[in-house]
């Protein structure tokens, strides 16, 4: 005895998806995982601007808003129900009408190093080239390659869906890439993963490796079906993350790490949550500034607070607001 019978005469929901491999997989998931609960699920495959603009980064052309943009116009036109992101890539900010339905439990939100040559960055040969494609792991690259004395490696740019990323690795244009470990973990690639990086090393972005899915707000029916996917430690965690690059500016393309972990976990409603962010200039200007805070979570406005405090003393440590996005 599980489901109520009136689920059996409910339409379909569909969920709007972008069709990268990662994406797939993240929609076929949360497909899964409502078919389990009884509901009759499909999906729709769509290519976002974010998909077609392959040459440049993504800072430069209008960030990463440009991976929702078409999947909320289809839940507006009622042709989708619900969007499912890698909520790294979901601006701080949803427009009038939408919101997050849930957060779902967390993959790994670290970074991997992915080389066929070199173990680490220290392994690299001289003017090696290492690829990645955010701000936030071109700046923490470069302190941790001075830390090392090695001025002589170059960061480069790298674009592309994860089968792209690798290509161009194995094709020989960059040493080594550093990616989300998430990512390739979920596409069954962690066979390509040399080393992960602590988050002391190299401290994620807010959101890495949670999936967050999107609803028109009306939708209070969907949002019932969501409910039981949503896990509360990771939804309290990433919005303290988030609240950081809110309080920060707003700008989701800023070279900006917030990495929340939880000291004692939530079980009985309240926990205590720990918050680490870093800024650095994107042209690498100055050191890579950094800030940390710690309190009881027990909603999450509390995690918002926490998040906004944590944003609040990388300012006084001389983070401009605003974030100098690029
Ligand atoms: N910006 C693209 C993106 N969005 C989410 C992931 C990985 C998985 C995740 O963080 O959930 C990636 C790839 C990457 O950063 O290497």
């Amino acid at each position: 005895m599980s489901e109520p019978s009136t689920r059996l005469f409910q339409p379909p929901l569909t969920i709007a998806t972008r069709e990268s491999r990662l994406a797939l997989w993240q929609a076929e998931h949360v497909k899964a995982l409502l078919q389990a609960r009884g509901h009759a699920v499909s999906l729709l495959g769509m290519t976002t601007r974010g998909d077609q603009i392959l040459d440049r980064t993504l800072s430069k052309v209008g960030g990463k808003g440009l991976f929702v943009k078409e999947l909320e116009v289809a839940l507006e036109e009622g042709r989708a129900d619900l969007a499912v992101h890698s909520l790294k890539d979901v601006p701080m900010e949803l427009p009038p009408g939408f919101v997050l339905a849930c957060v779902m439990p967390r993959e790994d939100p670290r970074d991997a190093w992915v080389s066929p040559r070199c173990a680490d960055l220290a392994a690299l040969p001289p003017e090696a080239v290492v690829g990645t494609s955010s701000l936030r792991r071109m700046v923490l690259l470069r302190e941790a390659l001075d830390r090392l004395d090695r001025q002589d490696v170059r960061i480069e740019p790298l674009r592309g869906n994860l089968d792209t990323r690798l290509r161009k690795l194995d094709e020989g244009q960059y040493h080594a890439i550093v990616l989300a470990a998430a990512g390739l973990k979920r596409l069954k690639l962690e066979g390509r993963i040399r080393k992960i990086f602590s988050p002391q090393e190299m401290l994620p972005a807010a959101g890495q490796g949670a999936l967050g899915i999107e609803v028109r707000a009306e939708r209070a029916e969907v949002i019932e079906a969501l409910a039981p996917l949503a896990d509360r430690a990771t939804w309290w965690a990433v919005a303290a993350e988030r609240a950081v690059s809110r309080a920060m500016g707003g700008s989701c393309s800023m070279p900006l790490a917030a990495f929340a972990t939880w000291v004692e976990a939530p079980d009985g409603g309240s926990g205590v949550l720990r918050l680490d962010a870093a800024w650095g200039h994107p042209e690498g200007r100055g050191p890579v500034l950094r800030a940390d805070g710690q309190a009881p979570v027990a909603s999450l406005d509390d995690a918002d607070a926490l998040g906004t405090a944590v944003a609040h003393a990388l300012q006084r440590a001389g983070a401009p607001e605003g974030g100098l996005s690029a």
